[in-house]
Order: C-alpha cells, then sequence, then structure tokens
C-alpha cells in the first residue's frame, strides 16, 4: 500500500505554534492543490471522535506534550494513502516536531523534497496564540500551555530545521509580514520545486 506513495513530492512545513503554518497551507492548497495533512488536525479530529485514544490524546495535548511518535505517524501515512490516486503533493504540516520523526517518516514513506520553515519571533507567536484562543476552541491556546509549546519548539523542534538545512531542503520564511506578503515568498519556494 505504501508503495503507492513511495514517489509523491513531500514538502515539512514546519515552524513554531502561532507561527503561521495553517495560514499558509490554506494559501498552498488554493494555488496548487496540494494535500494538506496538519497533525494537529488529525489528532484533533481523533479527540472529537470521543474515543478512548482521543481521550489519552487530549490529556497530552492540553498539556502542550507531544504525543507519541507511532500515533501521529501512523495518521499521516493512512490520510497519505487515502489521497495517494489524486494527490499532486503533500503538505506535512506540524510534523516532523522533533528529528526523530523526520527519520521514522522517512523510512516509513519517504524523502521530503522541501522544508518550508515558517519563522516569527516568539512574542509574534505567543500574541497570535492568545488571539487565536478568542476563538479557536482550542484547550491549548491558553497563556501557560503557549509557554510549554514555545518551550518545547525551541528544544524539539529547531534542531529540525538544522537537520534539514544539511540536506539543502530548508526555505526559510519571514512570517512576521502581513500573510499575503509571506505567500509571496512561499511561492517562490514552491515554484523552485517544479
Ligand atoms: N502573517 C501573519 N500576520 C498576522 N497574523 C497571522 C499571520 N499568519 C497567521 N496569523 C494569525 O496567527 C494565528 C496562528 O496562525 P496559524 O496559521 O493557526 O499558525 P500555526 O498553524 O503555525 O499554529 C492565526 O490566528 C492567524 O490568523
Ligand atoms: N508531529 C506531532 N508529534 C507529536 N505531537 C503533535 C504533533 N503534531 C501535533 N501534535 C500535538 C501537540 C501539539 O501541541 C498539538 C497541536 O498541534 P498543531 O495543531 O500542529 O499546533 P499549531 O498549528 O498551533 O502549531 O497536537
Ligand atoms: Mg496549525
Amino acid at each position: 500500500m505504501a508503495d503507492k506513495i513511495k514517489d509523491a513530492k513531500i514538502v515539512f512545513v514546519v515552524g513554531g505554534p502561532g507561527s503561521g503554518k495553517g495560514t499558509q497551507c490554506e494559501k498552498i492548497v488554493a494555488k496548487y492543490g496540494y494535500t494538506h495533512l496538519s497533525s494537529g488536525d488529525l489528532l484533533r479530529a481523533e479527540v472529537a471522535s470521543g474515543s478512548d485514544r482521543g481521550k489519552q490524546l487530549q490529556a497530552i495535548m492540553q498539556k502542550g506534550e507531544l504525543v507519541p511518535l507511532d500515533t501521529v505517524l501512523d495518521m499521516i501515512k493512512d490520510a497519505m494513502i487515502a489521497k495517494a490516486d489524486v494527490s499532486k503533493g503533500y503538505l506535512i504540516d506540524g510534523y516532523p516536531r522533533e528529528v526523530k520523526q523526520g527519520e521514522e517518516l522517512e523510512k516509513k514513506i519517504g524523502a521530503p523534497a522541501l522544508l518550508l520553515y515558517v519563522d516569527a519571533k516568539g512574542e509574534t507567536m505567543v500574541k497570535r496564540l492568545v488571539k487565536r484562543g478568542e476563538t479557536s476552541g482550542r484547550a491549548e491556546d491558553n497563556e501557560e500551555t503557549i509557554k510549554k509549546r514555545l518551550d518545547l519548539y525551541y528544544k524539539a523542534t529547531e534542531p529540525v530545521i538544522a537537520y534539514y538545512e544539511k540536506r539543502g531542503i530548508v526555505r526559510k520564511i519571514n512570517s512576521e509580514l502581513p500573510v499575503d506578503e509571506v505567500f509571496a515568498i512561499v511561492e517562490k519556494a514552491i515554484d523552485e520545486l517544479k
């Protein structure tokens, strides 16, 4: 089954919580028709299903911690396979969050062609998340959890960027700019792929 996605175009979208990954992914989908798979959205869907596994996941996410690697990777892989016949490429948003996640995805699925590094200052991310929390209904969009997620981002996820920089596939996107200006930079990086 995984054979079907062996040669798929894979783009990792990596950045801190609130950096604007989801916002840019929506625009990429609209222009390029890629398949958007957000690890957070997949996990939230499992939580919403009310399953026992969902309840365990919710407890972890509320604390701002990472859920077990196998859980996320299986969800991503299943979602990729489900779209294999129609996908023009995959945007993997919010994954890898640690180097090990990247290594495992490459072993089980395939190598990324590009890593979009969505970069914003810590204070910008906090401001955006506090604002998002007013309407998102996401339990982890509160100040205490935001701080924990930021710490974890700097500790666990930033090394992911260094890891892929060595392979020359990282494009850094300045996400302090207005959304459309950020997207203009994103477009350049994706157009280079073709
Ligand atoms: N370039 C930007 N300028 C201002 N606000 C932004 C920008 N990009 C995203 N936002 C806002 O910041 C919040 C977090 O964005 P989101 O795309 O959910 O980030 P992530 O998926 O990385 O957590 C949202 O409320 C979004 O509307
Ligand atoms: N790749 C991954 N590995 C482990 N946990 C993950 C994960 N992706 C998401 N999660 C869990 C922990 C996160 O705090 C939570 C929300 O993730 P998210 O929606 O990707 O956040 P955001 O878009 O704000 O960066 O879900
Ligand atoms: Mg997001």
